[in-house]
């Protein structure tokens, strides 16, 4: 009798282990899966072979033997309680049951057997498949080659696993994964391949449903910052290849957040739907259109032919398009955006430098104002590390004491007394760079500095005011500016009222200087504010007047003391005769709505000349002083006090 060998027991014992694990579905669908199976199928021939052959040798054994003790059904029982037997039929089972597709061929290709699961993915029958090759399965998905490269690697390699698409019955083409192995004898000649296959169609559609999230914006379906860079980095290496330049288009709609807060988000999400198609329509099919987020659009061109024109058209055609009021359900949005834009390889070589540089020109074009587009230029890379570092450090100044107050006397021209002064805020970095507030309100005020600090001026300037008073100068008048934001704050009345108290300083001592366009702003409101003021005994300034946009019916309205002429008209007089004309009707309008005029920006004898030909009396200028430090607006005090005793 010949027994099933101990490598035969143990080969049977790990198939069932296997077997038992794909019955009950243990084993993981992706890859390992197949893998298991076709150890499985493995298993089915070479136990359908040792079966085989153990019950031929037992009948072989039995005729030799029939004359002998050992009884061919002891034999048979043998097998039987080995399991033997079992195992085989269990690893048939698997091939029935299996939710994998089966296909066993010869050495040839031609196919042997095609288990149940096969039709249920392919459709077809087994005896539409038996007797022809996989060939029958082909979809035009692949090339020619890539059905060389895999027999190639089946043959040398024994195996290959990959995925594949092919064609169902229907014509329907489908993504599987195949693992195909080559079965050898014991002589290492190929008998059989087995292909197992799974329909990974549900795994290809989440895949690219995440894919999708992953690179794409859900809102408006743009590609975003991810895919957006991807494609820069490729259109630069094609760029660099080919030498050919490409250009980058940063945009935000300006106001967006207004609309937004007054329209709701709701509102706000259609308004980007909406600005997103008509971008995508300024543009061609191979430019990339993307939303970073928020209102925040980049565009790129991928081949531009020069530096400037092809991506200025762009822009032009864009902005074009937003001249256009948006139409949202039943309102008419006039949304403007502003533009920046950088060239490859001039403004950068990386995708990280080439949208640094076109953000920094889209900020460019919004201080041009609105609706507008800046190419990236060397020196505002320069600009804006600067605007970057004071936006930073402006956060602490006022904790690490770094504003100071400077005073510029206001003269009375016919006396050459100082009748008061202006304060105007300086601030005094660490390392003793002085910034003139030009540079650092508008930061102060997007920030939302400006309330707190502008509180700060009012405090020192009030108590400085009431230093000088206590010296000797009872007269002398002070002067703070305010800013849009100081003016809209509901905290500025009593602020002020407080400090007025604080410091007891008369009434019509404190004058509040205001520009026309903060209270042109909302007018009404503003009316109401100023006459408040005025019943504190504050006196009201228009500040830089003539350069912005009051109407004179307003400002027959408006509760004010003093209109202040704008440096740019005083600096062109006497010799340029429509300054002096405007100086002119300016110095009338004030008599006829019985309001006193400063000039400021005296700065020759000429002007104060002509200021006195035409009767003004308080002057402010740099012919005079220049914004000075407390200590030395004491020693001009002085000074000028003398010259008047003598
Ligand atoms: N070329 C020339 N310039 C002259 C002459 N006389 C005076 N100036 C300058 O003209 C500006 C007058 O102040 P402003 O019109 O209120 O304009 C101020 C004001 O709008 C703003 N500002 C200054 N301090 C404050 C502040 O404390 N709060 C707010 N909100 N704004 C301030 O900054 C602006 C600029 O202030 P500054 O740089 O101090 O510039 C001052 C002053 O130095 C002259 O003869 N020739």
């Amino acid at each position: 009798m010949k027994k099933p060998g101990s490598a035969n027991h143990l080969i049977i014992v790990s198939f069932s282990a296997i077997a038992v694990m794909v019955l009950y579905g243990i084993a993981s669908p992706a890859t390992s899966y197949p893998h298991l199976l076709v150890a499985v199928l493995t298993m089915v021939i070479i136990s359908a072979t040792l079966w085989r052959r153990s019950l031929t040798t037992i009948s072989q054994d039995t005729s030799k033997e029939s004359a002998g003790d050992v009884s061919p059904r002891v034999e048979e029982h043998e097998i039987k309680s080995n399991g033997y037997e079992e195992e085989v039929r269990l690893a048939l089972r698997v091939f029935e049951n299996t939710v994998d597709g089966i296909i066993i061929t010869d050495s040839e290709g031609i196919i042997e057997r095609v288990n149940p699961a096969f039709k249920a993915i392919t459709g077809y029958e087994g005896s539409d498949a038996i007797g022809k090759k996989p060939k029958l399965l082909r979809s035009d998905h692949h090339e020619e080659a890539f059905y060389h490269a895999m027999w190639n690697e089946l043959v040398s390699e024994g195996s290959w696993n990959g995925e594949i698409w092919n064609r169902r019955k229907n014509g329907e083409v489908y993504p599987q994964w195949l693992s195909v192995t080559a079965m050898k004898d014991e002589t290492g000649a190929i008998t059989h391949y087995v292909g197992i296959f799974h329909d990974i169609t549900n795994i290809k559609s989440s895949e690219r449903r995440l894919e999708l999230q992953i690179t794409h914006d859900p809102l408006t379906g743009l590609p975003n910052r991810t895919q957006f860079n991807d494609r820069l980095l490729k259109a630069i290496s094609q760029a660099r290849r080919n030498r050919t330049r490409l250009a980058v288009l940063f945009l935000d709609l300006d106001n967006f957040k207004n609309v937004n807060d007054s329209l709701g988000h709701q509102f706000g999400d259609l308004l980007l739907k909406d600005v997103a198609q008509k971008l995508v329509q300024c543009c061609r099919t191979e430019d990339t259109v993307s939303r970073f987020g928020g209102d925040e659009f980049v565009i790129l061109l991928p081949t531009i032919q020069d530096n400037e024109p092809a991506a200025v058209r762009v822009a032009m055609r864009i902005l074009a398009m937003f001249q256009r009021p948006v139409e949202i359900k039943t309102w008419q949005l006039n949304i403007k955006t502003s533009i920046g834009i950088s060239v490859y390889p001039n403004d950068g070589d990386s995708p990280d430098l080439l949208l640094k540089n076109a953000d920094m020109a889209m900020y460019e074009a919004k201080l041009k104002g609105k609706n507008n587009y800046a190419m990236f230029t060397r020196e505002m890379d320069t600009i804006v590390q600067r605007r970057i570092m004071l936006e930073t450090d402006i956060r602490n100044a006022l904790d690490r004491g770094e504003f100071r107050v400077f005073y510029q006397p206001k003269i009375n021209i016919q006396t050459g007394a100082i009748v008061g002064m202006e304060a105007l805020v300086r601030w005094q970095r660490a390392d003793g760079e002085i910034i003139p507030p030009d540079e650092f309100i508008h930061i102060a005020e997007e920030i939302g500095l400006i309330v707190e600090l502008g509180e700060w001026v009012l405090t020192t300037a009030c108590r400085q005011t009431m230093l000088w008073h206590q010296q000797g100068y009872p007269h002398l008048g002070i002067a703070v500016n305010l800013s849009a934001k100081q003016f809209q704050s509901t905290r500025l009345l009593n602020q002020v009222q407080r400090k007025q108290d604080q410091f007891s300083l008369p009434d019509d001592c404190l004058t509040l200087e205001i520009t026309e366009n903060i209270v042109m702003e909302d007018v009404e409101s503003a009316i109401t504010m100023m006459k408040q003021f005025r019943d504190l005994g504050i006196r009201l300034s228009i500040d830089d007047f003539g350069t912005g946009y009051s109407s004179l019916a307003y400002l027959r309205r408006f509760p004010i003391n003093e209109l202040k002429i704008d440096k740019s008209f005083i600096i062109d007089t006497p010799k340029d005769q429509e300054a002096s004309n405007i100086v002119k009707s300016i110095v009338s309008l004030a008599e006829s709505l019985n309001l006193k005029i400063v000039a400021e920006g005296v700065e020759t004898s000429a002007h104060v000349a002509f200021l006195t030909s035409l009767g003004i009396s308080t002057v402010q200028g740099y012919f005079y002083s220049k914004p000075v430090t407390a200590s030395t607006f004491e020693t001009l005090l002085a000074q000028t006090k003398s010259r008047q005793k003598i």
